[in-house]
């Protein structure tokens, strides 16, 4: 079976709150995810002093032009991050772009995995509808995925519904890293294709990536501790 990781999402605009939840996150050996929301409101400054000693995945979705994008994450460098995500909507040549900027700028031992979100797990097949894509959420994925890797990037953001097609089909080659994990399957909030951190461990998540559910709970810590026991085999 799969290994399954645990990573925890620093979803606040708050310097001292992202710092207690990423306490908690070392206590408990996980990777912490930094997004546009700490990034914007506390800055570079701030993000640089969140990462230090720590594994960060830095989820900025970069989708831009290809030059845009390769010079945005030119300007990464100094974050040191393990994984960092781009949007495969952006093409194969925005694609190829990102991949040569982190082949070219970061140092041969510092390299992150360059990660392509595939469609928001925010996403069901009516808002797939509503900007003119009549396919499945899986035939969508499945068809970025092979775009994205073939680009160049090393691992797919996708949601937990899609794992075990991708694990089958591209075995242990892909990286899989899985937002739109609840605790119970009910949906009640954004997140429209969701699976609990059991499930997703079984269907194949390299990483499971986890938000409100732990940071808005009265006991982080207990409930981070929770989840890395249901993805032990
Ligand atoms: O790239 C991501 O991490 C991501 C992709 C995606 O399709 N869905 C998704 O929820 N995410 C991120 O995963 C985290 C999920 O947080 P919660 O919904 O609070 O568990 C958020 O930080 C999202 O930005």
């Amino acid at each position: 079976m799969t290994k399954t990781g645990l990573i925890l999402a620093i979803d606040t605009k708050d310097y001292d709150l992202a710092e207690q939840w990423a306490q908690i996150a070392d206590l408990t050996g996980q990777m912490i995810k930094i997004g546009m929301e700490f990034t914007y409101a506390c800055g570079f400054d701030a993000v640089r002093k969140l990462a230090r000693g720590r594994q960060v995945f830095l989820d900025l979705k970069l989708h831009d032009i290809p030059n845009t994008v390769a010079s945005a994450i030119a300007s990464l460098v100094s974050v040191k991050p393990a994984m960092l995500t781009i949007h495969t909507l952006g093409g194969k040549d925005m694609i190829k772009a990102a991949r040569k900027a982190i082949d070219v700028n970061f140092p041969e031992n510092q390299k992150p995995l360059l990660l392509g979100v595939t469609v928001l797990t925010s996403m069901d097949q009516e808002n797939l509808n509503s900007v003119n894509l009549h396919t499945t959420p899986l035939e969508q994925v499945m068809k970025l995925a092979g775009m994205a890797l073939d680009a160049g990037v090393d691992g797919l953001v996708c949601s937990p519904e899609e794992v075990a097609t991708l694990r089958k089909f591209y075995e242990d080659k892909v990286v899989l890293v899985v937002p739109g994990i609840r605790l119970e399957n009910a949906k009640t909030d954004d997140q429209k294709r969701i699976m609990t951190p059991a499930l997703a461990h079984k269907a194949g998540a390299n990483w499971i990536v986890v938000g409100r559910p732990i940071t808005q709970s009265a006991n982080p810590q207990q409930v981070a501790e929770e989840i890395i026991c249901q993805l032990q085999d």
